[in-house]
This record gives C-alpha cells, sequence and structure tokens, in this order.
C-alpha cells in the first residue's frame, strides 16, 4: 500500500539575491495510513513549511509530493483544489473557525463547498461533533466555548467527511498544557482509527504522543526517532 502523504527530497527557496530564505531542503518523508507523525523544531526551522507543502497550500521550489500515492506536481491547480478538500484537513493554532457559524455549521461547510447536500452535511456534521464529544455544543457559536472546544470543533471540521490526512501546525500552541494534552490524545485515537496525522508542535512532551518523531533544523530533516517511552506506555493495552 502506498503511504498517505510522501515527501521526496523537498526544497523550498523563498525570495532571492541577499533575501534568500532555504526554508527546507532535500526534505524526505513518508506517512503510512494510521500514523501519527510530529515534526519539532526550533522556530523559524521550517516546520509550517513543511506542513503548507506537503498540504499542497504552496508549491517547493523542487521535489515531490505525492499524496495516496498521486504526484500533485502533474495535477491542475483545480484538481489540487479538490484534493484538498477531499483528502487533507488542516488545524491551525488560532483555531480558523469562523465566528458567525455554529459549531455544527463551520463543521458542514467544506462539505457544503464540496457540493454535499445541506441535510447530508449537517448530519454528518452531527456525527462528527459527536466524535469529539461535543454533540451538545453544536448550536453554540465559537466565542461561546472555550479553547480546547474551539479545538475539537477545527478537528472535527478538518476531518469530517471522507479526509484522512490530517495535517496540524502546533495545534495546542494557544491552549494550556492539559487541555493542548487532550486535543493531542483526541488526534491519537482519530489515528488508531485509521486517520493519518503530521504536527507540528515545539513541545517535546507532546510529541512523545506520536509514533515518530522527525526532528527539523535549519530546513533539514535530521533525525526520525520513535520516542522512547511516551505517555502511551503507562496506558496498559492487552
Ligand atoms: N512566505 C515567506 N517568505 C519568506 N520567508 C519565509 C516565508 N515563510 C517562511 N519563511 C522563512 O522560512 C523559514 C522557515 O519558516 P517556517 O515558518 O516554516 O518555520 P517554523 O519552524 O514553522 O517556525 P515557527 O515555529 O516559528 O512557526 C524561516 O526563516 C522563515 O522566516
Amino acid at each position: 500500500m502506498s503511504p498517505v502523504l510522501e515527501l521526496r527530497e523537498i526544497t523550498k527557496v523563498y525570495g532571492s539575491g541577499p533575501a534568500e530564505v532555504h526554508a527546507l531542503t532535500g526534505v524526505n518523508l513518508s506517512v503510512r495510513a494510521g500514523e501519527m507523525v510530529a515534526v519539532m523544531g526550533p522556530s523559524g526551522s521550517g516546520k509550517s513549511t513543511l506542513l503548507t507543502i506537503a498540504g499542497s497550500l504552496e508549491r517547493p521550489t523542487s521535489g515531490e509530493v505525492l499524496v495516496e500515492g498521486v504526484p500533485l506536481a502533474g495535477m491542475s491547480r483545480a484538481e489540487q483544489a479538490r484534493m484538498r478538500r477531499r483528502h487533507v484537513g488542516y488545524v491551525f493554532q488560532d483555531f480558523n473557525l469562523l465566528p458567525g457559524l455554529t459549531a455544527a455549521e463551520n463543521i458542514a461547510l467544506p462539505l457544503e463547498l464540496d457540493g454535499v447536500k445541506a441535510r447530508k452535511a449537517a448530519e454528518a456534521a452531527r456525527r462528527a461533533l459527536e466524535q469529539v464529544g461535543l454533540a451538545e455544543q453544536a448550536t453554540r457559536f465559537p466565542d461561546e466555548l472555550s479553547g480546547g472546544q474551539r479545538q475539537r470543533v477545527a478537528i472535527a471540521r478538518a476531518l469530517v467527511g471522507e479526509r484522512r490526512l490530517l495535517l496540524a501546525d502546533e495545534p495546542s500552541g494557544a491552549l494550556d498544557t492539559r487541555t493542548g494534552e487532550a486535543v493531542i490524545r483526541l488526534l491519537r485515537t482519530f489515528c488508531k482509527k485509521g486517520a493519518t496525522a503530521v504536527l507540528a508542535t515545539h513541545d517535546a512532551q507532546l510529541a512523545a504522543w506520536a509514533d515518530r518523531v522527525v526532528f527539523v533544523r535549519d530546513g533539514v530533516a535530521i533525525d526520525q526517532t520513535a520516542p522512547p517511552a511516551g505517555p502511551e506506555s503507562l496506558l496498559a493495552e492487552p
């Protein structure tokens, strides 16, 4: 089975001449279905760039990105947009929910934009809210929810429909430690059920929940390890 996400020799250069920034240099990464991969590195090391290129929000200067085995470079812009809507969910530090829509409407919106009928989209949104434990909050607006609840709505929106690849940039960055950890555990649960997640984080405690950690420094992926005894090992699983 081909990996859900594959980056081959990705290089990204911003600007030119003296303003040139080598944000990524020769990065390789392959993520299988059900895996949760944490990308760690200091500020400015290239984590966000890696995620935006993986999600086709930006093109690499060189190298190849494949989603579900299909090279993005061979797709037209319209096909890439369709691929993003159908297969890739994004979660950001600042939640990015639309303030004028309820939790359920925020989740249903990407489906409706993709042509799903309103009733079906609303039903899918209701199920997604149940999965993140927020069925009771369906009609609340973002400013009526806590930070942790908002991020759970953003995760539900990222995974609603058929989307199985989740790209999360510092998803717990705006949350306190406990709430942040709850969000990462939720991502972990989705990965156990077959979703695939790549998350950028500064936080080694949170990265320890991942199956693998990729360290990025000055645009170079310098190491890949399975975390030693992460919190997961404390959960007694038969
Ligand atoms: N649009 C852009 N134009 C020019 N330079 C950019 C652009 N986006 C990112 N960079 C530069 O690329 C490098 C990598 O940035 P990136 O945002 O990917 O790092 P990061 O590891 O996500 O940082 P942080 O943890 O602070 O979010 C940095 O030097 C940054 O200044």
